[in-house]
């Protein structure tokens, strides 16, 4: 009986690509996930590990950021057409590419009515939580909101830690910073008109991400703290959980590109988680309100 390599691709899945078109100061964000899968001759690797054929999937996910800094990316369509056609034409072996791409949405944050120039939020995925418990004729209301996904492209630095001798992190003054928004807010009442408190407050949490200049997420989750209890007298206390998600600048150089800030790997995991409590001095006491709140502290 005869045994056969049959159909086959293979390729790079799910390169994760943020370019930032910084070319005026009203930033364009493009947030792909790209995944790209040859055909063609390569039955040699199959069958011997004969690699003479095998264009690294390696070298096709450098190839995805190196041509977002040297093209630009555009739609999703034109950048996968552009793609697939550098590696069926410049690769003999390859017959055939199929270059799958999501694009990832992000839509302008408003400060003040006004669209915010380097300031984004995800739509939708985000949710409005809360949890009441009732004691007795006591009554609490921890409120808030969970997964609301945002990012700014510049307004943040992250400098001035110590260095030890396993620290490789460099300074900078300038990067992408991204989180996604957990926020729960302890009111000070039982006997609110919460439908309309929740957007106000979430209206001010967004605010505050796109203005603050951030020096660490550890401060624009204070200032998103502060900025709530400062406004809204009704909540006493205000607890934050803020993933830091990484955006690392992709190392062009070894293409003889430079990188000024605009095209990005998105990192999944590891990630550093920031959180943190805001509270009034005077607060009431918060009593069973947090008990088995699921989160953090
Ligand atoms: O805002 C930040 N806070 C940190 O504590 C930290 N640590 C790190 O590696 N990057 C950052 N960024």
């Amino acid at each position: 009986m005869g045994i056969v390599l049959g159909a086959n691709q293979y390729g790079k899945a799910e390169v994760r690509l943020v370019h930032v078109d910084r070319s005026s100061p009203r930033h364009v964000l493009t947030d792909l996930n790209v995944s790209t899968h040859l055909r063609g001759r390569f039955e040699a690797t199959y069958l011997a590990g004969d690699n003479a054929s095998v264009l690294a999937t390696d070298t096709q996910k450098n190839t995805v950021y190196a041509f977002a800094r040297k093209y630009g990316v555009g739609s999703p369509e034109d950048f996968g057409l552009r793609l697939a056609r550098h590696f069926v034409q410049s690769q003999p072996p390859v017959q055939g590419a199929q270059i799958e791409i999501d694009q990832l949405p992000w839509q302008r944050i408003e400060v003040g009515g006004q669209e915010h120039d380097h300031a984004f939020a995800r739509p939708g995925g985000e949710r409005r939580t809360t949890t009441v418990t009732v004691d007795g004729d006591q009554a609490w209301v921890v409120s808030g909101l969970t997964d609301l996904v945002v990012l700014k492209s510049t307004g943040s630095e992250f400098h001035g830690f110590p260095r030890d001798e396993y620290t490789t992190l460099p300074e900078t003054t300038d990067r992408i910073l991204a989180t996604s928004v957990t926020a729960r807010w302890r009111y000070a009442s039982a006997d609110l008109d919460f439908d309309a408190v929740y957007p106000e407050v979430r209206t001010l949490l967004l605010e505050t991400f796109a203005s603050v200049h951030s020096l660490a997420l550890q401060q624009t989750l204070y200032a998103m703290g502060q900025a709530v209890l400062e406004k809204f007298a009704e909540v006493a206390e205000i607890r934050l959980s803020m993933p830091n998600k990484h955006h690392y600048l992709a190392d062009l150089t070894p293409f003889d590109l430079d990188n000024p800030n605009e095209v990005f790997i998105a990192g999944d995991r590891p990630y550093g988680l920031i959180e943190g409590q805001v509270l009034r001095e005077e607060a009431p006491d918060a009593g069973l309100a947090w008990e088995f709140v699921p989160g953090f502290i």
